[in-house]
């Protein structure tokens, strides 16, 4: 790698990815409350304890029956008389046999000896002589609105796998299995500050030549989404010592580092001298791609330092690329769940821009005619930072397509949420 502020090596985006990569793994786990588990990720495999369902289920409210007593008698319509009565929750307290029904209430456990529920619709109930007695007046057909033992879930079966995320559907399986408690994945505190003596706080009045800082809230976001926990640290001025002070304790305190602002070749880009300072091992300084060009990362003590360019654009999309795909791995998610989700599509408006490093167009995806549409933004400069917020897509446009007409067929890198 170079030694000069200048000279530098870029690394295509897959390479860049996996040298990344290979500097992670899964970190610890913990044992937490299943009721708190919502958007963790799961360290243990989960096998059904029993079948699912556990007995068998009515899916109506109505008579549990043999489906045989249903059938009309030369033409008489016949009466089955009502033994039990089963609420949900309940377990039945006698068996059907020939001639017998039970009341039974949806979500309630079938008698032994019946195969069919009949709708209360279809029945009529009459009493003679204290006797409660039933009529069907539709034939049922064996195994009607009963929910077989098992049919969701078959005892044993696997459930869940390691680095799988939690949300709602996997909440409702757990919960059912009464798996209260859970073995996640620690999530990986993640340091952040930003650096650029032009920058105030969210707070500040704005002054003259300054600017306030966006970066460290939206990075802030982007880890929370990936699974990790920010902790937001002040933004410093360009102060190479001080820099260096900040790198050093974020790297002793945090599982990972991430700044922004700085890794240009300019007269004030600190954190592309300091991590060629000799301090840390630098993976990499340049990368084949735009926005995010001068996306630098480094390792110390095996932790890594993400220097993500100063420039809203590159900062949000070296995130993305970089930085996520670490965050996941670390929360031992699969390899295919790395990186974000590819999406082929048809560019919905010519793209112009021609350049020798792949492009990350920030996109907005719609569905015409069956077809995925990708548009690309108005202004996607990696300087501009408003249409982060309308883009539901990153665009790649390779260099050898030297721009792309309208209806050329593209790669389309879903964003975190752009299908919510
Ligand atoms: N001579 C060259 N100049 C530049 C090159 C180059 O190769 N040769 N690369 C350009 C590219 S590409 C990019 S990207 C930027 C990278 O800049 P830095 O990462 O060094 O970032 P800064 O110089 O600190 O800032 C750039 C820009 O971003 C604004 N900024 C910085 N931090 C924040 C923040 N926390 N929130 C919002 N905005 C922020 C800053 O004010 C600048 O406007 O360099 C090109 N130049
Ligand atoms: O790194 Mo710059 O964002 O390539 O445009
Ligand atoms: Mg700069």
């Amino acid at each position: 790698m170079s030694t000069d502020r200048f000279t530098r090596k870029a690394l295509q985006v897959p390479a860049a990815q996996e040298l990344v990569l290979s500097h992670v793994a899964a970190g610890h786990t913990e044992l937490i409350s299943t009721v708190t588990s919502d958007r963790r990720t799961l360290a243990e495999t989960v096998q059904a304890p029993h079948d699912y369902p556990a007995f068998r289920r009515s899916g109506m409210d109505g008579y549990a029956v043999r489906a045989q007593d249903t059938v009309p008698d030369d033409g008489e319509l016949p009466w089955l008389e009502v033994i039990d009565d089963v609420p949900c929750g309940a377990v039945p307290k006698e068996a059907i046999t020939a001639g017998t029904a039970a009341r039974i209430m949806t979500g309630a456990q079938v008698p032994e000896g019946a195969d069919a529920v009949v709708m209360l619709e279809v029945t009529e109930q009459h009493v003679e002589n204290g006797r409660k007695l039933v009529t069907v007046k539709k034939p049922a057909a064996s195994g009607q609105h009963i929910t077989p033992i098992g049919f969701e879930i078959p005892s044993g079966e696997v459930l869940l796998k390691p680095g799988r995320l939690i949300g709602p559907g996997e909440l409702s399986v757990l919960a059912t299995f009464g798996v209260h408690q859970v073995n996640v994945y620690r999530k990986p505190v993640v340091g952040i500050f930003s650096t650029g003596s032009e920058l105030l706080d969210i707070t500040d009045p704005l002054e003259p030549g300054k600017i306030r800082n966006s970066n460290t809230h939206m990075l802030a976001a982007q880890i929370v989404e990936a699974g990790a926990e920010p902790v937001v640290m002040d933004a410093i001025p360009d102060d190479i010592e001080l820099a260096k002070a900040k790198v050093e304790e974020a790297l002793k305190a945090y599982d990972l580092v991430v700044t922004t602002g700085g890794v240009s070749v300019g007269d004030y880009d600190i954190m592309g001298d300091l991590v060629r300072s000799g301090s840390m091992d630098m993976l990499f300084n340049k990368v084949a791609m735009r926005p995010g060009s001068v996306t630098t990362a480094a390792v110390q003590d095996g932790r890594l330092l993400f220097a993500l360019s100063g420039n809203p654009g590159a900062c949000y999309v070296g995130f993305l690329l970089f930085v996520r795909p670490a965050i996941r791995k670390m929360l031992g998610m699969p390899k295919d769940k790395l990186r974000l989700p590819s999406w082929s599509a048809k560019l919905g408006r010519a793209y112009t821009k021609v350049n020798n490093f792949t492009r990350f167009v920030r996109g907005t995806l719609e569905v015409s005619d069956g077809q995925v549409v990708a548009y690309p933004a108005q202004l996607d400069e990696s300087s501009v930072m408003v249409t982060i917020k309308d883009s539901s897509c990153l665009i790649i446009i390779p260099p050898e397509l030297k721009g792309a007409s309208e209806g050329t067929e593209v790669n389309v890198l879903l964003l975190p949420g752009a299908l919510h």
